[in-house]
């Protein structure tokens, strides 16, 4: 897709801890959610870093607030694991989000985690057409409101690997990647995906990330996080410890 912002563009938020990450994205995404107008779109990511994030949105004094009827829910990626797996996304946004909110059951749309895994991708991606309502992604008509990313350390984002043939992927919005340093066969959205955005946010916590938050925020194309586009805005939240800034106690 052409236009648009990349990492290097992106505005950066640096805040004092991954607590104060976790509240400016819940904020962010109550103010995005309550402005929109009709269904908002969100693509949720997984792992370890959006966990205060989804526990804080489950709270009464934010729940309360939340638009959940006009808000759609889908993932970013996720293990081809079954959802009472400890390393599946959608279990853990499960038990710490939508277990505890409105939610009607039918706006949350999580990746399949059985069969065989490209039907599965194209499964889901038959899901995400359906409702975009095109079978084709349009410039100016982005698919998401907001995609919520993480980063590893190996520089992937989503299940974006290094090395996996689904980083070359321009056509499907939804692939299969096996990754050679990790575990378990993913389910992801491709570059194309999520560049059909409006807001992309990254959420980086952590000084086990600084380097590769160093390396991604100038573009080393090597790093898989390096290649995302959105059609809207991309911003990098970060605590300090991820931006290789001493974290000043007291
Ligand atoms: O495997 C994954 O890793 C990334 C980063 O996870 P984190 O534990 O370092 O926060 C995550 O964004 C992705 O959704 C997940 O499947």
């Amino acid at each position: 897709m052409q236009g648009g912002h990349d990492v290097t563009s992106a505005a950066v938020v640096v805040l004092d801890s991954s607590d104060a990450v976790a509240r400016r994205v819940a904020s962010f995404l109550l103010e995005k959610a309550c402005q929109s107008k009709g269904v908002f779109r969100i693509a949720l990511s997984g792992g370890s870093t959006p966990r205060k994030l989804y526990a804080l949105m489950a709270q009464p004094d934010y729940a309360d607030r939340f638009p959940w009827g006009r808000a759609q829910f889908f993932y970013g990626d996720d293990r081809f694991v079954p959802a009472d797996s400890p390393d599946s996304n959608r279990g853990m946004a499960q038990s710490l989000l939508f277990a505890h909110v409105p939610v009607p059951r039918d706006n949350i749309h999580p990746m399949p985690d059985q069969g065989d895994a490209d039907e599965a991708a194209r499964t889901y991606e038959v899901e995400l057409k359906r409702a975009y309502g095109a079978d084709r992604l349009e410039a100016g008509r982005p698919l998401f409101d907001v995609v919520l990313l993480g980063l590893g350390e190996n520089g992937h984002t989503a299940s974006l690997f290094p090395r996996q043939p689904v980083l070359e992927e321009k056509t499907h919005w939804v692939a299969s990647c096996v990754p050679d340093d990790a575990p378990h066969t993913r389910l992801t959205l491709t570059y194309p995906a999520i560049a059909s955005s409006r807001h992309v946010l990254f959420l980086v916590t952590g000084a086990a990330k600084a380097a590769v938050l160093e390396r991604v925020r100038v573009g080393d194309p090597v790093e898989p996080a390096s290649h995302i586009r959105s059609e809207g805005e991309v911003v990098w939240i970060v605590d300090r410890e991820a931006a290789g800034q001493a974290t000043g106690k007291g």
